[in-house]
């Protein structure tokens, strides 16, 4: 059995990605690139809509890893400069619960996903089934926060201090100390205690101590998911 479920979860990963792509993307769209492991599989569905229906669509990078997909896939990459208006953003997500709220920057990249996600008509995100959850921290159990490096002491000690839990600056698994995001900040990942419903306050709270950048937390910013399922099927939950 060993091997199966990780084939298993990759499926499931470009299913989703696949029906959100079939779904969303239209000719002369702007539409948000999102970042980790299941947009790639969006990509290359769009690289082949793209080739075969001729479609002309201007893609707004949500990291550097989105970008280098643009770029390398040579799809035509747009900017926020001159297009802040963006159609559709499709993006992954670490955890979504039953109302569309989701945790996200398990990659580091939420700051640069949330302003995209802000610009544009709509976010879809895409997703396997371990994602979907009823509440958030049934599955994952940290919130990633994106800080300015010199705060990474006082704003953990005013997280823990107000609601629990425990910090921990992300550290590189290659590179020695903490991991660097795309804006050059570190990230502290918040393991939050059980029992947390109002996320919309927390998120408010965290956002407001100096030297926070950005949180993890999407709170009323996803319109639909899409989850790939281990039966092959695809799931949808529309807001
Ligand atoms: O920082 C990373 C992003 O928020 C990703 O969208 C998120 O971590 C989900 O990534 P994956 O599709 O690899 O599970």
């Amino acid at each position: 059995m060993t091997g199966t479920v990780p084939d298993l979860k990759e499926q499931a990963k470009k299913k989703a990605a696949v029906a959100a792509v079939d779904e969303h993307v239209k000719d002369g769209m702007i539409l948000g690139v999102g970042s980790g492991s299941t947009i790639v599989y969006a990509v290359e569905r769009l690289v082949e809509r793209v080739e075969q229906e001729k479609l002309k669509v201007v893609c707004i990078p949500t990291s550097f890893q989105a970008h280098q997909l643009i770029v390398q896939n040579k799809l035509l990459l747009g900017s926020l400069d001159t297009t802040p208006i963006l159609d559709c953003a499709i993006d992954g997500a670490d955890e979504v619960d039953s109302d569309l709220t989701l945790i996200k920057g398990g990659g580091g990249c939420q700051t640069q996903e949330k302003i995209v996600a802000s610009c544009a008509r709509k976010l879809v995100i895409v997703a396997d089934y371990t994602k979907d959850s009823k509440t958030l921290g049934e599955q994952y159990k940290k919130i990633p926060i994106e800080i300015i490096p010199l705060s990474h002491v006082p704003v953990s000690l005013k997280i823990s201090d107000r609601f629990g839990g425990k910090t921990q600056l992300r550290m590189g698994k290659m590179k020695a100390g903490p991991v660097v995001s795309d804006n050059g900040n570190f990230i502290i990942d918040w393991f939050f205690p059980e029992g947390i419903t109002d996320w919309k306050s927390v998120h408010e709270y965290i956002k407001l101590i100096p030297g926070v950048v950005e949180t993890g937390l999407f709170v009323n910013m996803a319109e639909m998911a899409y989850f790939g399922l281990s039966d092959g099927s695809v799931k949808t939950v529309t807001k």
